[in-house]
C-alpha cells in the first residue's frame, strides 16, 4: 500500500515520471528515469509543499527499485512486476537525440550528477527522510535544512544570486520533462494530435521592436547603431531590470536552464545559456540552440546568459520605460534581460543580435538575416528577408540540403548556420504544400498560439484567432534532408533577396547586378505581414536595411560594406524574388504569388536554366527581368503584364514605391557609391 501520508486517490505513470494523485489539491512527480540526467528534485507540484530536495542519483541499471528515494517498492508493491517496463523506463533515451552526439549510454553522467561534494549524497531511504524536519500533514516533505548543489547551481547563485536553496533549479531537462513540466503548470498547454507540445505565449504573440534597449556602456558604445532600433539603457536602469527578473525568478519554485551553442562553426560559435521560468520556453530555445553533446554540459560555462522572466512587467516607472515590456541586451556583462513578454522569438532574435555585434566586431565576418541551403553539388544559396517573406518555407527543399532557415553568418572559410533549430510560421500550413514544416511538427517540436480542437486535438492552422504569426519551433534535424553539422565550406553561389511586396508591382523574379544588389540589401524594401511584430495587422510597406534593421547592432552600412567585398571576392549570382502580390496589390484584389511558382523559379535558377533565357528591361526600377521561366506562365513575369486593377492603377503604383525606394535611400547617400546611386529606380 502506499505510505499512509502519501496516499492517493490515483496513481499513473508517465514515461519518466510516477505521478501520486493525493486527495489533497496536490499531485507529487517523482522521477523514475535513472537515465535521464537531468533528474529532478523529487517535490510536490502545489506551491505550499516544502520540497524534499533530493537528487534521485544514476544507478547503474542492476540497482534494484528499493534504492530510489522514498523507497518506491513502499509505494507501490506492484512496481516489482514491472521490472521489463522500469528497465526500459531506465535505459531509455532522450527521443530527441542531441545533435552533435546522440546520447544512447544511460552510464554517462549528465550535468545533474556533477554534484560539487566529492560525496554524492546517499540515497537509501533511510537516510533521504532523515535530514527533513518540520514535516506536517500539510507539507509532508518537511524541510531540508542542507544541500549540496552542483556546480551550475553555484554558478547561477553566484552571477545572479538565484536562490538555490528555495528554487529548483531544473538544468537541460529532457523533452518530456518539459513536457510534463509545461502541461502541469502553463495554462494553454497541450499536446496535439501529431505529439507536439502547444504552448500560449499570453498577450504578446510577437516582438516587440519598440520595447528593445542597449546598455550604454564605455566598452561597445562606439560601436552600436544608436537611434530607434537600439535605444539606450543606462547600467543603472539595467541593473534594476535584471534584479526585477531575477527576484521573479527566485519567486518561482522551479526555473529552467538550458545551456547550448549559438553558431556550427566551433571556431565562432558562442556558448548561451538561458534561465527561464517557463518549461515551454526552455523547450523553444532548446529546439533553437545547437544542444551539446551531455559531456559538454558537465562544465558548461555560458559566453552570455538569457534571464527570461517574461511573465512578470518591467516596472513602468522605473526611467526609460514605456511599457510593461523590456528586452534588453548588455553586451558588457553578456546578458540579456526579458521582462513582460512571452514570445519565445524574443530570446532567438536577442542571440541573433548579439551575433551582429560580436560577428563583425570581435572576428571581422559577416552576420546574415538569411536563410540557406545547399545543392547536390555543394552550391550554396542564401535566401534574406524580412519576416514573412519566405526564407523558412523556401530554404526547406526537398531537393537541397537545409542549412538554416533564419540566421547564418558569411566567414572567410563559408556560411554556417548559428542556429540548432527552425521557427516557422504556421498559418495556412498544409502537408501538401509545405510537407517538411508539416511532417517536422511532433513530438519535441513547440507549437504557439495555435488553435487546436479540444477533443481530437487537431491543430487548424488556418484559424488565427490568437494571432497571425503562429510558430513551430522544432530541431533542424527534424526536416529530412538537413545538413548535419550545419555549415559548408563553400561561399555562396546564389544570393537571393527575397521581398514580399504587397502593392504586387516588383516582379516575381529579377536578376540583379552587383550595383543593384548593394542597392536593394542596404533598402531592404518588403511589407510588414500582419503578426510577427506587435501592432501589424495588415502589410505594410517598410524599409529595413540588410534585411535585418530590428536585429543590426551596428550601423548597416557596415555590413553592406562587407556583403560588397564578399560578393566581389567569390563572385555570386543575386537575384530579387518577390513572394508577394501579382496580378494587382493586396488591396486592389490581387493574390500572393502561388507557392509552385515562386519554388519553379528556384528549381531554374538552381538549374542554371533562367540564367540562360532571354530577359527585359522592367521600367522605372530597371530591373532585368526574364520573359519565360520554366514551370512559371510567361504574363505572371512581368507585373505590367500581369496586371489587372488598370493601366493608370499599375503606373501610379510604381511610381510610388519607386518615390518611396529614393526618399529611404536619402539616408544612406552620403556613403554609397557612384555606382549603386545609379541603381535607384527612376521616377
Ligand atoms: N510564394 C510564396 N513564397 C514563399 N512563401 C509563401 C508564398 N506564398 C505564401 N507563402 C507563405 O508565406 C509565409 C512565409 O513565411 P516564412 O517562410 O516563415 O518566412 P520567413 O522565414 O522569411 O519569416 C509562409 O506562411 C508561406 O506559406
Ligand atoms: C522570429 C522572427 O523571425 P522570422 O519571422 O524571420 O522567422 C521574428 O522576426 O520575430
Amino acid at each position: 500500500m502506499l505510505s499512509s501520508r502519501l496516499i492517493g486517490s490515483a496513481l499513473f505513470k508517465g514515461p519518466t515520471s510516477l505521478y501520486i494523485l493525493t486527495p489533497l489539491p496536490r499531485v507529487c512527480l517523482i522521477s523514475t528515469s535513472r537515465s535521464t540526467p537531468a533528474a529532478y528534485p523529487i517535490r510536490s507540484i502545489h506551491s505550499g509543499c516544502q520540497p524534499c530536495r533530493k537528487w534521485i542519483a544514476h544507478k547503474p541499471p542492476s540497482s534494484s527499485s528499493s534504492q530510489l528515494p522514498c523507497s518506491l517498492s513502499t509505494l507501490s508493491p506492484n512496481l516489482s512486476q514491472h521490472d521489463g517496463r522500469e528497465k526500459h523506463l531506465r535505459t531509455m533515451n532522450d527521443p530527441v537525440a542531441r545533435t552533435a552526439s546522440p546520447y544512447t549510454d544511460p552510464s554517462v553522467k549528465g550535468p545533474r550528477s556533477h554534484l560539487l561534494s566529492s560525496q554524492r549524497p546517499s540515497t537509501k531511504p533511510s537516510d533521504m527522510l532523515v535530514n527533513t524536519v518540520n514535516k506536517t500533514g500539510l507539507h509532508p516533505g518537511g524541510v531540508v535544512p542542507h544541500q549540496e548543489h552542483t556546480e551550475l547551481e553555484e554558478e547561477l547563485h553566484e552571477k545572479a544570486h538565484i536562490d538555490y536553496n528555495r528554487v529548483a533549479i531544473i538544468a537541460n531537462p529532457s523533452v518530456a520533462a518539459l513536457y510534463e513540466d509545461a502541461l502541469v503548470y502553463e495554462t494553454g498547454t497541450a499536446i496535439t494530435s501529431s505529439g507536439a507540445l502547444t504552448a500560449y505565449s499570453g498577450k504578446k504573440t510577437g516582438r516587440s521592436p519598440s520595447d528593445k534597449r542597449v546598455v550604454k556602456e564605455p566598452s561597445s558604445e562606439n560601436e552600436i547603431w544608436w537611434g530607434p532600433v537600439n535605444k539606450p539603457m543606462t547600467p543603472e536602469v539595467w541593473k534594476i531590470n535584471r534584479e526585477r527578473a531575477i527576484d521573479y525568478l527566485n519567486t518561482r519554485n522551479r526555473i529552467y536552464v538550458v545551456d547550448g551553442y549559438a553558431g556550427w562553426d566551433e571556431k565562432y560559435r558562442i556558448k548561451v545559456r538561458v534561465v527561464c521560468a517557463r518549461a515551454y520556453h526552455a523547450l523553444f530555445m532548446r529546439n533553437m540552440l545547437i544542444r551539446p553533446a551531455r559531456e559538454e554540459l558537465e562544465h558548461f560555462h555560458p559566453d552570455y546568459t538569457i534571464y527570461n522572466a517574461g511573465s512578470f512587467p518591467a516596472n513602468r516607472y522605473t526611467e526609460g520605460m514605456t511599457s510593461g515590456t523590456s528586452v534588453a541586451i548588455n553586451f558588457a556583462e553578456k546578458e540579456m534581460v526579458i521582462l513582460g513578454t512571452e514570445y519565445a522569438g524574443e530570446m532567438k532574435k536577442g542571440i541573433f543580435t548579439v551575433m551582429f555585434y560580436e560577428g563583425p566586431v570581435k572576428h571581422n565576418i559577416l552576420t546574415l538575416h538569411s536563410s540557406a541551403n545547399e545543392g547536390k553539388d555543394g552550391d550554396v544559396t542564401l535566401f534574406f528577408g524580412l519576416s514573412g517573406t519566405g526564407k523558412t518555407t523556401l530554404s526547406a527543399d526537398p531537393n537541397r540540403a537545409l542549412i538554416g532557415d533564419d540566421e547564418h553568418v558569411w566567414s572567410d572559410t563559408g556560411v554556417f548556420n548559428i542556429e540548432g533549430g527552425c521557427y516557422a510560421k504556421t498559418v495556412g500550413l498544409s502537408a501538401e504544400k509545405e510537407p517538411d514544416i508539416y511532417n517536422a511538427i511532433k513530438y519535441g517540436s513547440v507549437l504557439e498560439n495555435v488553435i487546436f480542437d479540444p477533443e481530437t486535438r487537431i491543430v487548424d492552422y488556418d484559424d488565427v484567432t490568437l494571432t497571425e504569426n503562429t510558430r513551430c519551433a522544432y530541431p533542424i534535424e527534424y526536416i529530412n534532408n538537413a545538413k548535419i553539422p550545419c555549415l559548408s565550406n563553400n561561399h555562396p553561389k546564389n544570393i537571393i533577396l527575397l521581398t514580399c511586396d504587397a502593392r504586387g508591382v516588383l516582379p516575381p523574379i529579377s536578376k540583379l547586378n552587383s550595383a543593384q544588389t548593394m542597392f536593394h540589401f542596404i533598402s531592404g524594401y518588403t511589407s510588414k505581414m500582419a503578426g510577427t511584430e506587435d501592432g501589424i495587422l495588415e502589410p505594410q510597406a517598410t524599409f529595413s536595411s540588410c534585411f535585418a534593421q530590428p536585429f543590426l547592432a551596428l550601423h548597416p552600412m557596415r555590413y553592406a560594406k562587407m556583403l560588397a567585398q564578399k560578393i566581389e571576392a567569390h563572385g555570386a549570382n543575386a537575384w530579387l524574388l518577390n513572394t508577394g502580390w501579382v496580378g494587382a496589390g493586396f488591396s486592389q484584389g490581387g493574390k500572393r504569388c502561388p507557392l509552385k511558382y515562386t519554388r519553379a523559379i528556384l528549381d531554374a535558377i538552381h538549374s542554371g536554366e533562367l540564367a540562360k533565357v532571354e530577359y527585359e528591361n522592367y521600367g522605372v526600377f530597371n530591373l532585368q527581368v526574364p520573359k519565360t521561366c520554366p514551370g512559371v506562365p510567361d504574363e505572371l513575369l512581368n507585373p505590367q503584364n500581369a496586371w489587372t486593377a488598370g493601366a493608370d492603377s499599375f503606373k501610379a503604383e510604381v511610381t510610388k514605391l519607386g518615390g518611396l525606394f529614393l526618399e529611404n535611400f536619402k539616408k544612406y547617400e552620403s556613403e554609397a557609391t557612384d555606382d549603386v546611386r545609379a541603381a535607384a529606380p527612376v521616377v
